[in-house]
């Protein structure tokens, strides 16, 4: 197993989060995380790459304890993560912001950023390429449209060559084209590289099209887990999503 996880568990106050959170992810498999708003994804996500520390609990990647150690230490160790927000550097070209990503990675970043025009360009090329945004590469970040942008930052994400990838809510804000061609390069993505995604989102379609499997966090604890069709038969999941027709919507799309 890539990555383990065991009775993660925080409170913030009175709040209990994450209670008793307990999952595994194979590399190369797609793993979906859903559930209600305030139901504890991001704190889920936020104790994976150490920027939360748990009250309890275990998380295991390759074996390896991650818990204690920091977001960089983690990051270092594999453990790449997008966000909702897109972070790459507006003024930057589309490269210098691969670029960037691999110097920090070969830990080179402080030193030779100065004299850098060419270094690391062919493999920040290469990862351009695998998103398809080579075209793109001398461009302004903050010049390019949404949906290019969210591939960029897949590709800065993948500089990192994690070996388990963190994307919240990764096709917000996009049109429904754009998401299904995102998740489908980030599918091909994990199964070239055998790089393990557990992602969240809100849309339930792109969840039960493209996760292998699914978890349904309620009120800080798992309730359900499986392959898209179990999740979608799944009384109390089907309870919580009711009234707002998400599940039904996907189940007609599929
Ligand atoms: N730093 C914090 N301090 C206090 N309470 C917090 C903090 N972070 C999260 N919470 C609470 O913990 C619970 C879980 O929040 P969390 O943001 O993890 O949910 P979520 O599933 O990611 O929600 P959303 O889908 O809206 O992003 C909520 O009740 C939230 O108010």
């Amino acid at each position: 197993m890539l990555l383990e996880v065991q009775n993660l568990r925080k409170a913030f106050g009175g709040i209990e989060a994450v209670r008793g959170v307990a999952f595994a992810l194979d590399a190369g498999e797609i793993l979906a995380l859903i559930g209600p708003n305030g139901a504890g994804k991001s704190t889920c996500f936020n104790m994976l790459n150490g920027q939360i520390r748990p009250d309890q609990g275990s998380v295991k990647l390759d074996g390896r304890e991650l818990v204690g150690l920091t977001p960089r230490a983690i990051w270092r160790l594999g453990v790449g993560r997008t966000f909702q927000i897109t972070q790459t550097f507006g003024s930057m070209t589309v490269r210098e912001n691969v670029q960037m990503a691999l110097l920090s990675h070969a830990r080179a970043i402080h030193d030779v950023w100065r004299f850098a025009g060419r270094l690391e360009a062919d493999e920040a090329d290469r990862l351009l390429g695998l998103v398809g945004m080579d075209d793109a590469a001398e461009r302004p970040c903050g010049e390019l449209a949404y949906g290019d942008l969210k591939r960029v930052e897949l590709a800065v994400a993948l500089a990192n060559r994690p070996k388990l990838l963190l994307m919240d809510e990764p096709t917000a804000g996009m049109a429904p084209k754009e998401r299904v061609a995102l998740m489908r390069l980030t599918a091909r993505i994990a199964r070239d590289r055998r790089m393990g995604v557990l992602f969240t989102e809100h849309d339930m379609d792109v969840v039960f099209e493209h996760a292998d499997r699914i978890m349904v966090l309620n009120r800080g604890a798992l309730i359900a887990e499986g392959r898209p069709a179990e999740v979608r038969a799944n009384d109390q999941v089907r309870q919580i999503y009711l009234g707002e027709g998400r599940l039904y919507h996907a189940e007609a799309a599929s």
